[in-house]
């Protein structure tokens, strides 16, 4: 499917520019059904969207947030990106969204990516929204190069939900959604910043294996136009 470049001369526009987009996109949603849907990444990359868009006003009680993907860590920990968009996004106007975490204290990752499938499927399909990081290494979500079950999580014949992933680059344990969950939402965004990760992106975007760049695939296989925002 196509890639629509969004360029703005700096990550603060960057921010209100994609602050912008995604409540109109939610706010349209809301209006056409009631309700919307959200799933967004962790990283360092969102702080600054993340906050622009908490202050936007639009009724965000009939809005479900999660996660694109998760440490197998509590909230507590550091390493949560539950912990990074309970700081930065459940804020302010967005802290009546409705929060559904991928984490859950159980005696496995298997179990937390169990449980976390059915309390996620509660969410109607596809996403109104999802928000795609990438790392320097061409992953995004928690498909990395070399990851343990990245085959199963980027076919297209794996059923939505999520699932354990390990892997050399990825620190914890990870649950991520799998690539048939995001790929279709009803808007798909990357955000990236920086002129590294522009080459990163340069280099996925040309011929090559997905295992190798894991955003390949949705670069290649998404069926919605993915949405890039980049600020240098
Ligand atoms: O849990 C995570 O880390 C993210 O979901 C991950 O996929 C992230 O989007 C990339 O690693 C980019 O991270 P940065 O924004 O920190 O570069």
């Amino acid at each position: 499917m196509s890639a629509i470049l969004h360029k703005f001369d700096n990550a603060a526009a960057l921010a209100e520019g994609l602050a912008d987009a995604l409540s109109a996109r939610l706010a349209a949603a809301i209006a056409a059904r009631g309700k919307a849907s959200i799933a967004v990444s962790g990283g360092s990359t969102p702080k600054a969207f993340f906050r622009a868009l908490s202050g936007r006003d639009i009724d965000w009680a009939k809005v479900t947030i999660t996660l694109v993907d998760e440490r197998f860590v509590p909230p507590e920990s550091d390493r949560s990106n539950h912990a990074l968009v309970a700081a930065n996004l459940l804020q302010n106007n967005a802290a009546a969204a409705q929060f559904v975490p991928l984490y859950h204290a159980a005696a496995t990752a298997e179990d937390a990516a169990a449980i976390a499938t059915e309390k996620t499927a509660a969410i109607p399909a596809p996403f109104d929204v999802v928000v795609l990081g990438m790392g320097t290494d061409g992953h995004t979500a928690s498909f990395f190069p070399g990851g343990t079950r990245l085959e199963e999580a980027l076919d297209p014949a794996t059923p939505r939900g999520v699932i354990t992933m390990e892997a050399d680059g990825a620190g914890e344990t990870r649950l991520t959604f799998t690539f048939s969950s995001l790929q279709d939402a009803g808007y798909l965004v990357l955000h990236i910043e920086g002129e590294g990760k522009k080459e990163v992106l340069a280099r996925a975007q040309a011929s090559g294996e997905e295992a190798e760049m894991p955003i390949r695939a949705v670069l290649g296989r998404a069926a919605s136009p993915l949405q890039i925002y980049w600020a240098p």
